[in-house]
């Protein structure tokens, strides 16, 4: 149900941590704490919000995002879920550490299927820093939350006065305000506090998405890093600790020393699922270039990076999807 006339659209705010959350430390220095802050208490703190929506607010974790797990990402698929359901919300914003923001934003997308719009939110600065940009970031979140034209775009990432949809959306830079980009694709739209533009028009949900176990952990999935001097025993590592898929952040378009390739092309026989990406941080990683995927059983991330090619790669494993070809076609949706 949308929000008219002047009736203001409802938004769910789950908090999750991170430096949005944050706040100076006793330790000294530039030192601060992720996660110390509740929702509630930064919605509180930005002058005008309650203008904007109708707002809950409710504590999922209080944690830095380098922590992010599965129990939290159960935790909040299930109250997105019955909110949804229920009809209590018109969005949600939820925030988040900005570390692996844009793993939970693509896990989310993979298994939620709606046209509310789902909105992560984080910082660069603690709250309690000169210039915090947590409150701009969570206002802007909040506005295109609200906002009747941001449903139907899947789960979206806003920082910066700039939106990107979670498929695309990666952190590039450690320290800067400007640091979620979507190199292969661009933003889908900017928000500022006047004004909210999406690039290219809403593509409805279309159903499908992948299920949900009823109970954490999913599947283990490692990701192997690729470098010069590379032998055989990470990969061989991780079979031996039970990973039952390998995603390869390769050199290049996906490459690795032929020791490496040849310990992946043995867990394949084996039944470990593998996934070649690439740590280059943007472009496709191509099928059957340097590396005879067709004959070693191995699929290719395309634009995914190691880290979205993992959670993609867990859930398909927990959906009973293996089998290379399965795994390829799943890669390219
Ligand atoms: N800027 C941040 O949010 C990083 C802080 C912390 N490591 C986290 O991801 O939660």
């Amino acid at each position: 149900q949308q929000a008219t006339g002047t009736t203001l659209a409802r938004v769910l705010v789950l908090g999750t941590g991170g430096t949005i959350a944050g706040q100076a430390s006793a330790r000294a220095g530039n030192a601060y704490d992720s996660g110390k802050v509740s929702a509630a208490n930064l919605i509180a703190a930005i002058p005008g919000i309650d203008k904007l929506s109708q707002i809950s607010a409710e504590q999922i974790s209080s944690i830095g995002s380098q922590d992010m797990n599965d129990n939290v990402w159960f935790d909040l698929v299930k109250r997105i879920r019955a909110a949804v359901d229920n009809k209590e919300v018109d969005g949600v914003v939820i925030t988040h550490g900005t570390d692996t923001m844009e793993e939970t934003a693509f896990f989310l997308q993979n298994v939620l299927d709606t046209d509310v719009p789902i909105v992560l939110v984080g910082s660069m600065r603690p709250s309690t820093a000169i210039g915090a940009d947590g409150p701009a970031n969570l206002y802007e979140a909040m506005r295109v939350a609200s906002a009747p034209e941001s449903r139907g775009r899947g789960v979206l990432v806003v920082l910066n006065d700039t939106i990107h949809a979670a498929r695309w959306v990666q952190k590039t830079n450690t320290t800067s305000v400007e640091t979620f980009r979507s190199p292969d694709a661009g933003p889908v739209g900017y928000v500022d506090t006047g004004s909210l533009r999406f690039l290219q028009p809403a593509a409805p949900a279309r159903g499908a998405k992948l299920k949900l176990p009823d109970a954490p952990p999913l599947p283990r999935v490692d990701i192997i890093y690729s470098h010069a001097n590379m032998d055989a025993a990470e990969v061989e590592d991780a079979v031996k600790r039970g990973a039952k898929g390998i995603v390869l952040a390769g050199v290049g378009d996906g490459n690795s020393s032929k020791g490496a390739i040849d310990a992946l092309a043995a867990a394949a026989k084996q039944g470990v699922v593998v996934v070649r990406s690439s740590r280059v941080g943007s472009g496709f990683v191509n099928r059957n270039v340097e590396v005879e995927d067709d004959k070693l059983g191995f699929a290719v991330s395309l634009d995914l990076n190691p880290q979205k090619a993992r959670v993609l790669l867990e859930l398909l494993i927990a959906n009973g999807i293996t089998e290379p070809s399965a795994v390829q076609q799943a890669f390219a949706r």
